[in-house]
């Protein structure tokens, strides 16, 4: 019963779809007020992956009419100087979105550095102000990755009441926000961590799983219950420079019922997301809504 394949929920395909309706809106807004919607981009030092994100993020500004400006620092800059270039940019009018590429060096406290963002042009979703009204149930600017995945699980068609999910991971970033937005959708939550017991036992009875904890094959393919949901955010590079994710792709799909491909599934549709949260910030700074 478990020679079934899983159906593949193509993040990429939805993202392009998702890219031209924002496309389509921030043509109709720029033409409507003069002015594009605008994204700073902030990267400090050159973590090797940031770069890969950095460049997607260019790209999907470049295809939606969405202006970006980067601002690349050397390692070395002071906490100081980010904070000051933050200040410019929450009071430019030009900027409607701020993104602090994360990690930051070690000397620069990540927390300081988004709570200095204006919660208004916080498009990664991570200040305190956008976490609150998530927890409150009354979303403003929600994080991409966990907002993307949440639009890969519409695609199935499920619907997410009372579906048993289990989260892997309890970072800011991802497991935490993801655990609320599937709060929010009705779902039952479980979120697993490092002083988690028994990570297959609960892999074993989850519905829809989402993958999270940035180690590479954690998720064993026989452990996932015939047709569940799998949504692997991981991502890890190999040895010959391929991609994979935090579950084992070929042994999963042999259960799952859906399945997200590592590259290819959370990836693009983070970077969707960001753009979308862009595009809705640029709206609420015009008055549109
Ligand atoms: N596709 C995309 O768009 C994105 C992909 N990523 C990728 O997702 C992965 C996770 O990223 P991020 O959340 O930033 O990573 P972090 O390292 O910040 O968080 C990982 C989380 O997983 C937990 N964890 C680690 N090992 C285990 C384990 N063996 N069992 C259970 N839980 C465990 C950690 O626990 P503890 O808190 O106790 O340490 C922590 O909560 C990475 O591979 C990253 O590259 C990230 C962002 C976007
Ligand atoms: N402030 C901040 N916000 C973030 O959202 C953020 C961050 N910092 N730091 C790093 C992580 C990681 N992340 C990725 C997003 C998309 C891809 C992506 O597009 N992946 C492609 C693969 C790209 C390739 O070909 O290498 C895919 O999965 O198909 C990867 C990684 C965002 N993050």
């Amino acid at each position: 019963m478990d020679s079934t394949t899983a159906k593949i929920l193509d993040g990429k395909a939805l993202a392009a779809r998702m890219r031209e309706q924002i496309r389509l809106e921030a043509a109709e807004l720029t033409q409507k007020h003069g002015r594009a919607p605008g994204l700073a981009v902030i990267l400090v030092g050159d973590d090797p992956a940031s770069h890969v994100y950095v460049k997607n993020k260019k790209s999907g500004c470049e295809k939606t009419g969405i202006h970006s400006i980067s601002h690349e620092l050397p390692a070395e800059t002071t906490q100081q100087h980010l904070l000051g270039l933050i200040s410019e940019l929450n009071q430019d009018p030009k900027v409607d979105g701020i993104l602090v590429q994360l990690p930051v060096p070690a000397h620069i406290n990540p927390e300081t550095i988004i709570e200095a963002i204006d919660p208004g042009k916080d498009v990664d979703g991570f200040h305190p102000y956008n976490v609150g009204r998530l927890t409150a149930r009354k979303p403003a600017l929600r994080s991409c990755t966990p907002y993307g995945c949440m639009k890969l699980l519409e695609e199935t068609g499920l619907d997410l009441h009372g579906k048993e999910c289990v989260i892997v991971g309890a970072s800011n970033i991802v497991g935490r926000p993801m655990a609320l937005e599937l709060l929010l959708a009705g779902a039952t939550v479980t979120v697993c961590h490092r002083f988690t017991r028994n990570l297959q036992a609960h892999i074993e009875r989850a519905e829809i799983i989402i993958a999270a904890a940035g180690k590479q094959g954690l998720i064993k393919g026989e452990w996932i219950r015939p047709g569940a949901v799998v949504i692997d955010v991981g991502i890890h590079r190999r040895e010959d420079g391929s991609l994979t994710g935090d579950v084992e792709f070929e042994s999963a799909s042999q259960h799952a019922g859906w399945i997200t491909p590592v590259p290819g599934g959370v990836g693009p549709m983070t970077i969707t997301m960001l753009l979308a949260n862009t595009l809705q910030a640029f709206r609420k700074h015009l008055g549109e809504s």
